[in-house]
Protein backbone atom coordinates (compact mmCIF):
# COMPACT_ATOMS: atom_id res chain seq x y z
CA UNK A 1 0.00 0.00 0.00
CA UNK A 2 1.63 3.39 -0.63
CA UNK A 3 0.57 5.09 2.28
CA UNK A 4 1.42 8.63 1.35
CA UNK A 5 -0.88 8.64 -1.90
CA UNK A 6 -4.04 10.96 -0.66
CA UNK A 7 -4.50 9.51 3.04
CA UNK A 8 -7.50 9.48 5.30
CA UNK A 9 -5.75 11.37 7.74
CA UNK A 10 -2.54 13.28 7.61
CA UNK A 11 -0.88 14.70 10.75
CA UNK A 12 2.18 16.84 10.65
CA UNK A 13 3.96 17.85 13.95
CA UNK A 14 0.87 19.03 16.03
CA UNK A 15 0.61 20.10 19.43
CA UNK A 16 -1.86 20.62 21.78
CA UNK A 17 -1.33 21.75 25.46
CA UNK A 18 -4.46 22.11 28.25
CA UNK A 19 -3.39 25.38 30.65
CA UNK A 20 0.53 23.67 31.79
CA UNK A 21 0.03 20.57 30.05
CA UNK A 22 0.71 19.25 26.40
CA UNK A 23 -1.33 16.50 25.95
CA UNK A 24 0.42 16.18 22.12
CA UNK A 25 3.36 17.07 21.13
CA UNK A 26 5.08 17.16 17.40
CA UNK A 27 3.02 14.32 16.81
CA UNK A 28 2.72 13.20 13.03
CA UNK A 29 1.42 10.32 11.66
CA UNK A 30 -0.93 8.77 8.01
CA UNK A 31 -3.99 6.77 7.97
CA UNK A 32 -3.99 5.43 4.27
CA UNK A 33 -7.78 5.55 3.53
CA UNK A 34 -10.07 2.41 3.74
CA UNK A 35 -7.47 1.15 6.67
CA UNK A 36 -8.69 0.21 9.85
CA UNK A 37 -6.14 1.43 12.24
CA UNK A 38 -5.39 1.04 15.89
CA UNK A 39 -4.36 3.83 18.30
CA UNK A 40 -2.53 2.40 20.93
CA UNK A 41 -0.58 3.59 23.87
CA UNK A 42 -0.71 3.61 27.57
CA UNK A 43 -2.93 6.30 29.58
CA UNK A 44 -2.49 9.73 28.90
CA UNK A 45 -0.31 8.91 25.89
CA UNK A 46 -2.72 12.02 23.89
CA UNK A 47 -4.72 9.17 21.61
CA UNK A 48 -8.34 11.46 22.85
CA UNK A 49 -6.88 14.28 22.11
CA UNK A 50 -5.00 13.17 19.08
CA UNK A 51 -8.89 11.82 18.05
CA UNK A 52 -10.77 14.85 19.28
CA UNK A 53 -9.06 17.15 16.91
CA UNK A 54 -9.20 14.57 14.03
CA UNK A 55 -13.05 14.81 14.64
CA UNK A 56 -13.08 18.87 14.72
CA UNK A 57 -13.95 19.04 18.72
CA UNK A 58 -10.65 20.53 19.63
CA UNK A 59 -8.52 22.88 17.54
CA UNK A 60 -4.20 21.81 17.49
CA UNK A 61 -2.53 24.86 19.22
CA UNK A 62 -0.29 24.26 15.65
CA UNK A 63 0.68 22.09 13.27
CA UNK A 64 -1.43 20.96 10.21
CA UNK A 65 -3.43 17.74 10.20
CA UNK A 66 -5.40 16.90 7.35
CA UNK A 67 -8.69 14.89 7.30
CA UNK A 68 -10.34 13.56 3.87
CA UNK A 69 -8.49 16.20 1.96
CA UNK A 70 -9.52 19.11 3.74
CA UNK A 71 -7.75 20.66 7.24
CA UNK A 72 -9.58 19.53 10.25
CA UNK A 73 -12.24 21.50 11.52
CA UNK A 74 -16.21 22.05 11.63
CA UNK A 75 -17.32 21.03 7.65
CA UNK A 76 -14.83 17.98 7.84
CA UNK A 77 -16.50 16.68 11.22
CA UNK A 78 -19.89 16.20 9.42
CA UNK A 79 -17.94 13.02 7.15
CA UNK A 80 -16.73 11.99 10.61
CA UNK A 81 -18.95 9.65 12.57
CA UNK A 82 -17.32 9.92 16.30
CA UNK A 83 -17.43 8.10 19.02
CA UNK A 84 -15.77 9.67 22.11
CA UNK A 85 -14.24 7.97 25.02
CA UNK A 86 -16.93 7.59 27.65
CA UNK A 87 -19.81 8.52 25.56
CA UNK A 88 -23.35 8.09 27.37
CA UNK A 89 -27.22 8.24 25.58
CA UNK A 90 -29.77 9.79 27.24
CA UNK A 91 -31.20 7.82 29.96
CA UNK A 92 -34.70 8.03 28.86
CA UNK A 93 -34.39 7.06 25.55
CA UNK A 94 -35.09 3.32 24.42
CA UNK A 95 -32.98 1.82 21.65
CA UNK A 96 -35.72 2.31 19.61
CA UNK A 97 -35.89 5.84 20.01
CA UNK A 98 -32.19 6.26 20.46
CA UNK A 99 -32.01 5.54 16.83
CA UNK A 100 -35.13 7.29 15.39
CA UNK A 101 -33.01 10.28 17.25
CA UNK A 102 -30.11 9.67 15.01
CA UNK A 103 -32.34 9.18 12.08
CA UNK A 104 -33.59 12.57 12.33
CA UNK A 105 -30.64 14.32 13.48
CA UNK A 106 -27.45 12.78 11.78
CA UNK A 107 -26.02 13.11 8.42
CA UNK A 108 -25.92 9.46 6.79
CA UNK A 109 -28.03 7.08 9.81
CA UNK A 110 -28.56 4.09 8.30
CA UNK A 111 -31.80 2.53 10.11
CA UNK A 112 -31.77 -0.48 8.70
CA UNK A 113 -28.13 -0.88 9.55
CA UNK A 114 -28.76 0.08 13.40
CA UNK A 115 -31.35 -2.34 13.37
CA UNK A 116 -29.24 -5.28 12.05
CA UNK A 117 -26.30 -3.70 14.46
CA UNK A 118 -28.90 -3.71 17.38
CA UNK A 119 -29.57 -7.90 16.44
CA UNK A 120 -26.00 -9.07 16.04
CA UNK A 121 -24.99 -6.85 19.40
CA UNK A 122 -27.98 -8.55 21.36
CA UNK A 123 -29.75 -4.91 21.81
CA UNK A 124 -33.80 -5.03 21.99
CA UNK A 125 -35.47 -2.58 20.44
CA UNK A 126 -37.42 -1.86 23.80
CA UNK A 127 -34.37 -1.90 25.95
CA UNK A 128 -34.50 1.64 27.76
CA UNK A 129 -30.99 3.20 28.06
CA UNK A 130 -31.61 3.53 32.00
CA UNK A 131 -31.92 0.02 32.71
CA UNK A 132 -28.66 -1.15 30.87
CA UNK A 133 -25.26 -2.04 32.06
CA UNK A 134 -22.10 -0.03 31.29
CA UNK A 135 -21.51 -2.99 28.58
CA UNK A 136 -25.54 -2.73 26.74
CA UNK A 137 -24.88 1.25 26.86
CA UNK A 138 -21.44 0.81 25.17
CA UNK A 139 -22.68 -1.64 22.85
CA UNK A 140 -25.79 0.64 21.99
CA UNK A 141 -23.75 3.72 21.46
CA UNK A 142 -21.16 1.80 19.09
CA UNK A 143 -24.01 0.29 16.70
CA UNK A 144 -25.48 3.97 16.80
CA UNK A 145 -21.67 5.39 15.54
CA UNK A 146 -21.67 2.36 13.15
CA UNK A 147 -24.37 3.27 11.24
CA UNK A 148 -23.92 6.09 9.75
CA UNK A 149 -22.51 6.32 6.35
CA UNK A 150 -20.12 8.56 6.79
CA UNK A 151 -16.42 7.98 5.21
CA UNK A 152 -14.51 8.38 8.41
CA UNK A 153 -14.90 6.45 11.63
CA UNK A 154 -13.02 7.57 14.19
CA UNK A 155 -14.18 5.36 18.02
CA UNK A 156 -12.54 5.82 21.15
CA UNK A 157 -12.27 2.96 23.02
CA UNK A 158 -15.79 1.62 21.85
CA UNK A 159 -15.02 -1.34 23.54
CA UNK A 160 -14.56 -0.66 26.79
CA UNK A 161 -16.98 -2.05 29.22
CA UNK A 162 -17.56 -4.98 27.17
CA UNK A 163 -17.15 -8.37 28.61
CA UNK A 164 -14.67 -10.70 26.58
CA UNK A 165 -16.79 -12.83 24.45
CA UNK A 166 -19.02 -10.41 23.42
CA UNK A 167 -16.07 -8.35 22.45
CA UNK A 168 -14.36 -11.41 20.15
CA UNK A 169 -17.95 -11.12 19.08
CA UNK A 170 -18.52 -7.55 18.00
CA UNK A 171 -15.07 -8.18 16.53
CA UNK A 172 -15.67 -10.56 14.05
CA UNK A 173 -19.16 -8.45 13.11
CA UNK A 174 -17.01 -5.66 12.52
CA UNK A 175 -14.51 -7.35 10.15
CA UNK A 176 -17.28 -8.97 8.05
CA UNK A 177 -18.76 -5.25 7.68
CA UNK A 178 -15.72 -3.43 7.40
CA UNK A 179 -15.14 -5.28 4.43
CA UNK A 180 -18.39 -4.94 2.73
CA UNK A 181 -17.87 -1.07 3.19
CA UNK A 182 -14.93 1.74 1.99
CA UNK A 183 -14.60 2.91 5.15
CA UNK A 184 -11.68 4.38 6.82
CA UNK A 185 -11.87 3.14 10.22
CA UNK A 186 -10.13 4.64 13.35
CA UNK A 187 -9.96 3.13 16.98
CA UNK A 188 -8.38 3.33 20.25
CA UNK A 189 -8.26 0.44 22.26
CA UNK A 190 -6.60 -1.03 25.67
CA UNK A 191 -7.85 -4.53 24.89
CA UNK A 192 -5.19 -5.69 21.91
CA UNK A 193 -5.43 -9.21 22.50
CA UNK A 194 -9.14 -9.52 21.00
CA UNK A 195 -9.32 -6.99 18.92
CA UNK A 196 -5.51 -7.63 16.78
CA UNK A 197 -7.49 -9.12 14.08
CA UNK A 198 -9.13 -6.24 13.17
CA UNK A 199 -6.35 -3.85 12.50
CA UNK A 200 -4.26 -3.46 9.32
CA UNK A 201 -2.08 -0.88 10.78
CA UNK A 202 -1.25 0.62 13.90
CA UNK A 203 -0.16 3.49 15.33
CA UNK A 204 1.75 3.51 19.00
CA UNK A 205 1.84 6.72 21.22
CA UNK A 206 3.37 7.62 24.00
CA UNK A 207 3.47 11.10 25.77
CA UNK A 208 1.95 12.96 23.29
CA UNK A 209 3.57 11.19 20.67
CA UNK A 210 3.84 8.79 17.90
CA UNK A 211 6.29 6.36 19.05
CA UNK A 212 5.87 3.38 16.70
CA UNK A 213 3.69 3.37 13.21
CA UNK A 214 3.52 0.52 11.18
CA UNK A 215 1.31 -1.97 8.61
CA UNK A 216 0.28 -4.78 11.60
CA UNK A 217 1.08 -7.59 9.17
CA UNK A 218 4.32 -6.56 8.54
CA UNK A 219 4.71 -5.46 13.12
CA UNK A 220 3.00 -9.38 13.40
CA UNK A 221 5.34 -10.85 11.19
CA UNK A 222 8.57 -8.88 12.59
CA UNK A 223 7.34 -9.61 16.05
CA UNK A 224 4.52 -11.84 16.28
CA UNK A 225 1.64 -9.90 17.65
CA UNK A 226 0.75 -5.76 18.23
CA UNK A 227 0.33 -7.20 21.64
CA UNK A 228 3.76 -8.06 21.81
CA UNK A 229 5.21 -4.74 19.89
CA UNK A 230 2.84 -2.67 22.59
CA UNK A 231 5.04 -5.05 25.51
CA UNK A 232 8.19 -4.58 24.03
CA UNK A 233 7.67 -0.85 23.78
CA UNK A 234 5.56 -0.10 26.93
CA UNK A 235 6.69 -2.98 29.45
N1 LIG B 1 -9.66 18.60 29.06
C1 LIG B 1 -8.45 18.39 29.59
N2 LIG B 1 -7.95 19.27 30.49
C2 LIG B 1 -6.72 19.09 31.03
N3 LIG B 1 -5.91 18.06 30.72
C3 LIG B 1 -6.36 17.16 29.84
C4 LIG B 1 -7.66 17.27 29.23
N4 LIG B 1 -7.81 16.24 28.38
C5 LIG B 1 -6.68 15.51 28.46
N5 LIG B 1 -5.81 16.06 29.34
C6 LIG B 1 -4.47 15.55 29.67
O1 LIG B 1 -3.80 15.32 28.46
C7 LIG B 1 -3.07 14.10 28.51
C8 LIG B 1 -3.52 13.19 27.38
O2 LIG B 1 -4.86 12.78 27.64
P1 LIG B 1 -5.70 11.87 26.65
O3 LIG B 1 -7.06 11.73 27.23
O4 LIG B 1 -5.59 12.41 25.29
O5 LIG B 1 -4.90 10.48 26.77
P2 LIG B 1 -5.32 9.01 26.34
O6 LIG B 1 -4.14 8.41 25.65
O7 LIG B 1 -6.60 9.03 25.58
O8 LIG B 1 -5.53 8.31 27.74
P3 LIG B 1 -6.46 7.05 28.20
O9 LIG B 1 -5.87 5.83 27.59
O10 LIG B 1 -6.32 7.06 29.68
O11 LIG B 1 -7.87 7.34 27.74
C9 LIG B 1 -3.30 13.52 29.91
O12 LIG B 1 -2.20 13.86 30.72
C10 LIG B 1 -4.55 14.20 30.39
O13 LIG B 1 -4.53 14.38 31.78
Amino acid sequence: MNITANPAIEADRLNKSYGKKQAVKRLSAVVPQHSITAVLGPNGAGKSTFMRMIAGQAAPDDGRLTVLGRTAGQDVSRKVAYLPDRARWYAHHTVEQAAQWCERLQTGFDRERARELFDSFGLDAGMKVSGMSKGQEARLMLALCLAREAPLLVLDEPFSGIDMISREKIVGALIDAFGERMQTVLISTHEIAETESLFDRAIFMDQGTVVLEGEAERLRAERGSLQQVYRQLFG
